[in-house]
């Protein structure tokens, strides 16, 4: 027999960084974690995740602001349906709100979460199936001080946790940040693929101006170096310049993706569930990027173990990424809130084995962490 959903619960969480994450638009002491308890009638629990960048820094949907859209509207169109259709769940909500990507995200990872503990299989399983079981994972070297971020690195490399380092830029004078990046590139020489996050902070010919050095530099990709909106600057930068560009903000959508392909963007795409109202629609436009000859990149926006966790399911399912993962949120926050963490070993992740998404709620560290 179906079982409905019975209950949404959010909660949202607060958990410290072990460094200020400083970005070009926001510097982050604290992370907050959406989290999503979806109850069944037939006494599984799935959980999910919404987090976002900054407030309302990043996009246009804050912590505060998911979880009222979540529990005013989201939740109550849930109650009732069957929770083993995802497919019918994900159209009501669409049918039912414009936007709020990040709150379906959360969404559809518990109702996958549910569905995964309901048939006693991993959630890549339900999407088709796991082709690896250990993913790579780069670092976000962002504490604002060349010399720190030099020190964080040769650690990281030492501990072989990880080899790929990614250098957020954007909020300094741009001379000052290349030289910041230069000298970062030259510490670790070749142990390391050192890149860049512009996170939209420059116009167009400023971005010609600094990659030109950051490509003498050695620096291995740049990140959405221009606006989200300005698809034709970014598919120039990609065709004048021999470094990789990586869309972020810009390819939010299938649609963004495909105006990029149209506008002969070539370079690669930054996967977030967040952005594509959760999993499934992630690997809709991994698919959509493979027909267009874009690489691909697991993105995260800096999501505790229940968001990366189901990142790394989806990413699990498809062929080797050309660029790897960013799936290193965890790792930035003081503690976690699930039983046992994820395992970091080997420049890389393993995916959490186990039924959905393989995690657990630790409910003491979730009282202690929720805001009341
Ligand atoms: O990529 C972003 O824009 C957001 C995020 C990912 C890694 C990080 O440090 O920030
Ligand atoms: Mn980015």
């Amino acid at each position: 027999m179906t079982a409905l959903i019975e209950s949404v619960e959010t909660l949202l969480v607060d958990l410290p960084t072990i460094r200020p994450h400083k970005l070009s638009m926001a510097t982050m002491a604290t992370q907050t974690l959406v989290i999503v308890r979806l109850k069944c009638a037939d006494g599984i629990e799935g959980i999910g995740e919404a987090t976002t960048i900054g407030g309302l820094a990043y996009g246009p949907e804050s912590p505060e602001s998911m979880k009222v859209n979540i529990d005013t509207y989201l939740a109550p169109a849930l109650v009732g349906l069957a929770a083993d259709n995802v497919n019918l769940a994900m159209a009501r909500l669409d049918k039912l709100a414009k936007g709020n990507v990040i709150a379906k995200s959360a969404l559809e990872t518990a109702l996958l979460d549910a569905q995964g503990k309901r048939l006693g299989v991993p959630l890549a399983t339900l999407l088709g199936g796991a082709r690896h079981d250990h993913l790579p994972v780069l670092w976000t070297l962002a504490s604002g001080d060349t010399d720190k971020d030099i020190e964080e690195a040769r650690k990281r490399l030492e501990q072989r946790r990880h080899r790929d380092f990614k250098l957020k830029i954007g909020a300094n004078e741009v001379d000052h940040d290349v030289r910041h990046v230069a000298a970062i590139k030259a510490a670790l020489g070749d142990r390391a693929s050192v890149r860049v996050d512009v996170n939209q902070a420059w116009d167009e010919a400023t971005a010609v101006r600094a990659i030109a050095a950051l490509e003498e530099a050695g620096v291995d990709l740049i990140e959405q170096p221009i606006p989200a909106h300005e698809r034709a600057g970014l598919a120039r930068l990609a065709n004048r310049f021999e470094v990789t560009m990586l869309a972020d903000e810009g390819v939010q959508d299938l649609r963004c993706g495909l105006a990029l392909i149209e506008s002969g963007f070539s370079g690669a795409f930054a996967l977030k569930i967040a952005k594509s109202a959760g999993p499934r629609g992630a690997l809709r436009l991994a698919h959509l990027a493979d027909a267009g000859g874009i690489g691909l990149y697991g993105g995260t926006m800096l999501e505790g173990s229940i968001g990366t966790a189901a990142s790394l399911h989806a990413w699990a399912t498809l062929p080797e990424m050309a660029w790897g993962t960013e799936m290193f949120g965890p790792l930035l926050l003081t503690d976690d809130i699930v039983t046992t963490p994820l395992r970091y070993d080997d420049f890389g992740v393993a995916l959490p084995q186990g039924p959905g998404l393989g995690l657990e709620l630790d409910h003491d560290k979730l009282r202690e962490y929720a805001r009341s």
